[in-house]
């Protein structure tokens, strides 16, 4: 994808976010919904909502788009998003092959298990400059419950963090790049080769900051799990297999709990007590 491409999606997002409250709330959310405009979901008083608005879409399969939500304002876009979906679509299918060649995989090993009607939904993330970026974060810490998220992140303010070795580094800009990040469905079908890191995203105080996420994962009622060439004596089978990982993930993140440690093998000892 060209840089100039990449700057026009990012700044016909930025018009949609530039539009007068009123104007944004024709795509809100419904409650309920993971669809349209909106803040976090609120599920608890104590909740500390994160600093941001966001834009929900789902992209692919074409039938499954709620045509609805989509921004009739700015008027590009819906091509803008068609376009950047259908070419962010070819680099994760191309992602998701030379994925599994590198573990010396058949090429369709990770994609025939996400079928061919791959949901795909993106996410158009919009950090307004906050007063407190000491108290709030922009996101929570959390992994992404796909199997691979392509982001493009703002051409020039930094905010996201990723855990590693017990401590937050900051992912710096690369004006032209998309950054891969793996999720969760990719660890379990890797069988724990593949790592979903834990990331977050931090305020600033004088600077908007946008970004683009493109989540892909299976439909849910397919099953998921380890790639059996990638079980044996050595690396015993780590997740069972799973179907609908995202209402597992969902319900874990309500809960505070770690949505991949759910779907762990507990492993047994020789008299087959933990
Ligand atoms: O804004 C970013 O850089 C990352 C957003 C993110 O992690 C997400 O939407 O899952
Ligand atoms: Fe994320």
């Amino acid at each position: 994808m060209s840089s100039s491409f990449l700057d026009k999606v990012r700044e016909v997002a930025k018009q949609f976010f530039a539009l007068p409250a009123e104007e944004k709330q024709k795509y809100s959310r419904a409650v309920n919904e993971s669809e349209g405009y909106g803040n976090d979901v609120v599920v608890s008083e104590k909740q500390v909502l994160d600093w941001s608005y966001r834009l929900t879409l789902r992209v692919f399969p074409e039938d499954l788009r709620r045509l609805h939500l989509w921004p009739q304002n700015p008027t590009d876009f819906g091509e803008m998003l068609h376009e950047y979906g259908t070419r962010t679509k070819s680099v994760i299918d191309l992602l998701f092959k030379a994925m599994a060649k590198s573990l010396k995989l058949e090429e369709d090993s990770f994609s025939k298990q996400f079928g061919d009607r791959v949901l795909m939904q993106t996410r158009f993330n919009f950090y307004p400059p906050c007063s407190r970026p000491d108290q709030v974060l922009g996101v929570k810490p959390h992994t992404d419950r796909s199997g691979i998220t392509i982001l493009l992140q703002d051409g020039e303010v930094e905010g996201l963090q990723v855990f590693i070795e017990d401590r937050w580094v900051r992912v710096p800009i690369i004006p032209d790049a998309l950054l891969v990040n793996l999720g969760d469905q990719m660890q379990i079908m890797s069988n724990g080769i593949f790592k979903s890191p834990m990331h977050r995203v931090v305020t600033n105080t004088e600077k908007m900051r946008l970004s683009v996420a493109t989540f892909s994962e299976p439909e849910p009622h397919r099953e998921i799990g380890p790639v059996d060439l990638l079980i044996d004596e050595n690396r015993p089978r780590l997740y069972r297999n799973v179907k609908n990982y995202g209402a597992i993930n969902y319900e874990c993140f309500q809960k505070g709990t770690v949505a991949l440690e759910t779907v762990r093998v507990l492993s047994m000892n020789a008299s087959g007590i933990r």
